[in-house]
Formats: structure tokens, sequence, C-alpha cells
């Protein structure tokens, strides 16, 4: 029987020092703004834009819907983060990813001012996660996880971790956080020869593949602890997560579930990196 590791708790937690400090921005005369850049509607974008406006909210700070349609050109979209990178009353950026097939992402990663760039799209910012270098923004959803085993007492440190999925988003990055805090990590992707004997090597197993369900008993040690990071939409429309609960939870020591498990620290981390962005950008603290 693994203990539910509930983001919820973990957002709870973070939650009083993120208004203490927007209220102490808030003194001073600034209040800290997100906006967010979103192409069409997906249903995983419009999950996050909820979490976020609302975490936004119960902190005490503002934030700012940008919508644009599905067929928007490359054009249009650049000149609306350009005016929001130019927007003074913006400290924080957010641009859904991926966007649609007909989108240029990598114009848009060289043009994100890194100051504002709060969930690491720039190479600069990126630069900064594989340097080890924290003063810049890790993707926020990579250190929800390290979040997640601080707030449980997990040090990754000299433990055999796996990482399934390699995108920038996720996968890549938190194996560079996991480094930084002296665990043994290996990567696991589509060509991984032998993935269930790899994850179940794991004492820290984290499932970051976008496949729902893909992680099943089978490729689960026993006594692992176990991250889902998966955000997916089953057939009726519900989150689930890219771990079989139902089935791996007797096996683990720790797991978390999806919803309220790792989506729910992001939303915490990425109010984090806004105020962070305020306090640098307005130079008051
Ligand atoms: N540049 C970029 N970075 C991302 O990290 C990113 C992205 N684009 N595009 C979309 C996906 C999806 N994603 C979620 C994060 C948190 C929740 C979240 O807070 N979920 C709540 C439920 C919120 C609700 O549905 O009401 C929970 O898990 O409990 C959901 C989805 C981040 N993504």
């Amino acid at each position: 029987m693994g203990t539910v590791m509930l983001g919820t708790e973990v957002a709870k937690a973070m939650k009083e020092r993120l208004i203490q400090r927007a209220e102490a921005m808030k003194e001073k005369g600034v209040m800290p703004k997100l906006a967010i850049l979103r192409v069409g509607a997906r249903p995983d974008d419009l999950s996050y834009e909820r979490g976020a406006k609302k975490r936004m909210e119960l902190t005490g700070m503002a934030s700012q819907v940008v919508e644009l349609p599905e067929d928007v050109s490359q054009k249009k979209l650049e000149e609306t983060l350009e005016a929001l990178n130019r927007d003074t009353s913006v400290h924080g950026i957010l641009v859904f990813r991926p966007l649609p097939g007909h989108l240029d992402e990598e114009p848009l990663k060289q043009m994100i001012d890194p100051v504002k760039d709060v969930d690491c799209m720039s190479p600069v910012n990126m630069a900064k996660v594989f340097a080890g270098d924290d003063s810049g923004y890790a993707p926020c959803t990579a250190e929800a996880v390290m979040e997640m085993l601080d707030h449980y007492g997990i040090d990754p440190e000299g433990k055999k971790v796996t990482v399934v999925g390699r995108s920038m988003v996720v996968g890549k990055p938190l194996a560079m956080l996991l480094l930084k805090r002296h665990a043994t990590v290996t990567t696991c992707h589509t060509r991984t020869a032998d993935l269930a004997g790899t994850c179940r090597q794991a004492q820290i197993l984290v499932a970051a593949a976008g496949k729902a369900k893909m992680v099943t008993a089978d490729m689960t040690g026993e006594g692992a602890v176990v991250l889902d990071v998966g955000i997916n939409v089953d057939e009726e429309g519900n989150l689930c997560g890219d771990v079989d609960f139902e089935a791996v939870e007797p096996k683990a020591s720790f797991i978390s579930p999806v919803p309220r498990g790792v989506g729910s620290v992001t939303t915490s981390v990425l109010a984090g990196h806004v105020l962070r962005a305020a306090e640098s950008i307005s130079g008051v603290k």
C-alpha cells in the first residue's frame, strides 16, 4: 500500500509563503502578473489555464489570457509575443505548447524575454538548467516533481531514478534537476530496449511520456516511489496520468495521483516564478 502523494497538500504548504511575497510586492506598488498565451483550445492547455488562473488568484496575483485562434499566422503570433515582452505590466509569460503543427516554435524561443520566461522556453533558461545554475527558470512541471519529493521527505541523493520520457518540457530538464541533487538518473524513451526492466530497477520512477496508463505493475519495483507527470485526457474527457494507478499503487511506497498530483504543484511553482520575475523586473523585493 503506497502513501498517496497529494499535490494539493504540497500546494497548500507553498501557498502561505506565496501570499506573503505577493503582499510584499503589492505594498511596494507592484502587482505581479502572469500572461498566458494560448493558441486554439487543447483540453490539457485549458486544464493548466484553469489551474494557473485559480492559483494566481488564490495567492493574490493577476493573470491575463491572450487567446489566438487555432489557425493564427506565425506573424500574428510573433507580434503578440513581442507585445507581451514590451508590456511593463506583465512579469511572466507562459506560452502553451505544443503549438498547432503549422506554427514554428523556434523563433518564439529566441524571442521571449528570458527574464519573463517563467516556463523555460528560452534557450537561455534551458542552458542554465543544464549548467545547474538556478538563477533562471526551470520548466514548472519538472520543478514541481522536485517539490513533491522534498515535501514528502524523499531525498534523491544516491538513489536510482528512472525518468520515462525525454521531452524538453519535462523529461530532459528533470533529469538535470535530479542530477544536481545527486541522483543516479536513467532516461528512458520509445527506443529503450528493456523498458520494463529499467523501470523495475528504479527506486524513484517518474512517468513523463505522455501516454495514458503506460506504466503498469510489472514495470514497478517493490517499494518504489512513483511520480506521475502525465496529463492525458481519456475518451470521456477526464484527466488521467501515465501510470495505471490502481495496479501500481499496491507495489509503491509513495505514489502521486492524476488529477491532484504533480499538476497541482506545477501551478504553485509557476506562481513562484512570476513573483521572482516581478521582483527582478521591478527591482523591489
Ligand atoms: N509550455 C507548457 N508547459 C506546460 O507545463 C504545459 C503546457 N505548455 N501545455 C499544457 C500542459 C498541461 N499542463 C498541466 C499542468 C497543470 C495542470 C493542473 O493544474 N491540473 C489540475 C486540475 C486542474 C483542472 O482541470 O481544473 C490537477 O492535476 O489537479 C493541468 C495541466 C501543463 N502543460
